[in-house]
């Protein structure tokens, strides 16, 4: 059966292509589609079985990263984003994706709740561009980490990559309830490359249906993708492919 994956464009977007590739080596039928066409309603959401937000500038970052872009998901087109979520299909927010989907509420959820969670300034004080490692969380909710039993790696290319919580006791909830679905392996700066506290490198929610993540999964999926790939044992493929895989084969089981 051929599942389809709506990969959204807007301004500033520039990983759509890469979130297609890594979608289509796990096996998905991508479609990259600008914003517009599902706000004018000329194409569905909900024809879709599974939605990618990808990483870039969206809008330039104006106002702080990704939240233009959620201006648009929750004003415009917030009821059918809510009952794509609510229908369990699956929603990857990669970076700039995972700042619109902080800032539009539906990470960590749920929507419409005031928000206290967001996405800020590196504590570097700088865009941070590098390779990193990272560990899927053992108890987390989220369906597409499951099975990443080993640390991945992964690049990272971000200014506002710092998880903000409005207090302790969020950080706790977040922690308790398993929405916490990667982490950065590795003591402080640079192996956290943004100072998010307990090193959280990506998020879900209660569902498990929506993770947006800081890294770029989407980016580590062709084995010579990788930094070492000609000094290290041949990989069959980027650690990435995973998270894309899982999915994809979640998505088809609905
Ligand atoms: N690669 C990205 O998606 C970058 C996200 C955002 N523009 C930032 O700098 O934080």
């Amino acid at each position: 059966m051929e599942l389809k994956a709506l990969i959204l464009r807007a301004p500033g977007i520039n990983r759509d292509a890469d979130a297609a590739l890594a979608c289509e080596l796990a096996g998905a039928q991508p479609e990259r589609i600008h914003v517009n066409r599902l706000i004018e309603r000329s194409i569905r959401l909900t024809d879709y079985a599974m939605l990618i937000i990808p990483g870039g500038f969206s809008y330039g970052d104006h106002l702080g990263a990704g939240r233009l872009l959620a201006v648009d998901l929750i004003h415009r087109l917030g009821e059918e984003l809510e009952r794509f979520v609510a229908d369990g299909r699956p929603v990857i927010g990669i970076c700039n994706g995972f700042q619109v989907l902080v800032k539009a509420g539906l990470l960590p959820g749920p929507l419409r709740q005031s928000p206290r969670v967001t996405l800020t300034t590196n504590e570097s004080q700088q865009f941070e561009c590098r390779w990193v490692q990272l560990e899927a969380v053992a108890h987390s909710r989220c369906r597409f980490t499951q099975g990443i039993e080993q640390p991945i790696e992964v690049p990272v290319a971000h200014g506002e990559g710092r998880i903000a919580v409005r207090d302790e006791a969020t950080l706790a909830e977040l922690e308790a309830n398993g929405l916490v679905a990667l982490r950065y392996v590795g003591e402080g700066y640079p192996a956290n490359p943004n100072g998010s506290p307990h090193a959280i490198a990506g998020l879900c929610n209660a569902q498990g249906n929506v993770l947006g993540l800081m890294p770029h999964p989407e980016n580590a999926v062709l084995p010579h993708q990788h930094p070492r790939w000609t000094r290290e044992p041949a990989r069959r493929e980027g650690d990435g492919l995973q998270i894309f895989r899982n999915a994809v084969r979640y998505a088809a089981s609905l």
